[in-house]
């Protein structure tokens, strides 16, 4: 027999069956339990398949009647893809509903708790809150703010450079370290790069981990259209590539990058906007952005305080030169009040390098 925490955090593990497969869904765990026995249990997988209960109560059968079940999230009410959650807890005569949060999105907030209390169940919320805030800690930020939760990433020696002055920088982080940097870009919706990044590496930014499944949509910010026509991006086909152009950029300049996977997306302004360019992404259904360099772009998102998250490599090598470029390159911030104020989530070691994690404060 466990407890009200023990079965939620079986939910919460089975919840992260979906991360990365669900977006723009939230990810959600349902465990059902009937005197001490666990009858069923579900993950929701993908948009528009069956909601993590509905799988749950399907495998319970009839040992639902007068069960608890155990949610990551508020069971949904509305008629999205699939009928409500909360309606199918009380035709299958639950007894008790266990709710770790509470649905962000104002338009659904309690309306399945007070189904469910209307029917007669026991509902009892809070349980692991935070763990299961922090499993959709991307989709909570894309509900309420309808743009890409961005993490930034960058990978340096110890003394900060992200490349040699001569502009090599192949490789500073260990191979460890970069097939992490692949399960970051496989979970997320689109990668971005500035276009001097792109001329510097030719990036494939796919994801090349063993059985990966889709690559996610490759970004250039390019403001004058310069990523050179036979970069990877363009040709491999790998990946949707979208690049985004300042307004300056003419049709016919446009019409040369078009093609079956790769778009141009015009900006209103001459200069790329990052407010703007988070609200285009976002209204593209673009829920998690991953942002891998060059400096400039980094300095861009900094000041424009369009970070969610940082994960930060560093080498154990000392690359030195004045020239020699660092993570956040391009203006930055002239008076130390202005800084961008992290505060440090996690520190690990990866292979010979170290791994930080920070949110800003
Ligand atoms: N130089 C390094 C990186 N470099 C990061 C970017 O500058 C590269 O262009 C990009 O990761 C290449 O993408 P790919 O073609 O898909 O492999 N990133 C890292 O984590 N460690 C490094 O040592
Ligand atoms: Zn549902």
């Amino acid at each position: 027999m466990r407890n009200d925490e023990q079965y939620m955090r079986l939910a919460i593990e089975m919840a992260k069956a979906g991360i990365g497969q669900t977006s723009p869904n939230p990810i959600v765990g349902a465990v059902v339990v009937n005197s001490g026995e666990i009858v069923g249990f579900g993950a929701h997988l993908k948009a528009g398949e069956p909601h993590a209960e509905v799988h749950a109560i399907r495998m319970a059968g009839e040992k639902a009647k007068g069960a608890t079940v155990y949610v990551t999230l508020e069971p949904c009410s509305h008629y999205g893809k699939t009928p409500p959650c909360a309606d199918l807890l009380i035709d299958a005569g639950v007894r008790r509903v266990v709710i770790a949060t509470t649905d962000p999105n104002p338009l659904v907030a309690g309306k399945g708790i007070e189904k469910l209390r209307n029917a007669g169940i026991d509902v009892k919320l809070g349980v692991l809150k935070e763990e299961a805030d922090e499993l959709n800690r991307v989709f909570f930020h894309y509900i309420a703010t309808k743009t890409p939760f961005v993490t930034l990433k960058y990978a340096s020696s110890l003394d900060g450079k992200i490349a040699t002055a001569t502009g090599e920088s192949k490789w500073i982080t260990s191979e460890a370290a970069r097939e992490d940097v692949h399960r970051y870009r496989a979970v997320h919706d689109a990668i971005l790069v500035g276009v001097d990044t792109v001329i510097a590496d030719n990036p494939s930014l796919t994801v090349r981990l063993p059985g990966s499944g889709k690559n996610p949509i490759r970004i250039v910010l390019d403001t004058h259209l310069r990523t050179p026509l036979e970069a990877n991006i363009l040709q491999d086909g790998q990946a949707e590539t979208w690049l985004i152009a300042g307004s300056g950029v003419s049709g016919e300049k446009k019409k040369r990058y078009e093609s079956k996977n790769v778009q141009v997306i015009s900006m209103s302004t001459p200069h790329i906007n990052i407010d703007e360019l988070l609200h285009v992404l976002g209204e593209r259904r673009i829920t998690s952005l991953f942002v891998e360099g060059g400096s400039r772009v980094h300095d861009s998102f900094v000041r424009a305080g369009a970070v969610n998250e940082i994960v930060a490599y560093f080498a154990p090598k000392l690359i030195g030169g004045k020239q020699a470029p660092t993570p956040i390159g391009g203006i930055g911030f002239a008076s130390m009040a202005d800084v961008m104020q992290l505060q440090i989530r996690r520190v690990e070691t990866i292979g010979p390098d170290i791994k930080i994690v920070a949110i800003p404060k």
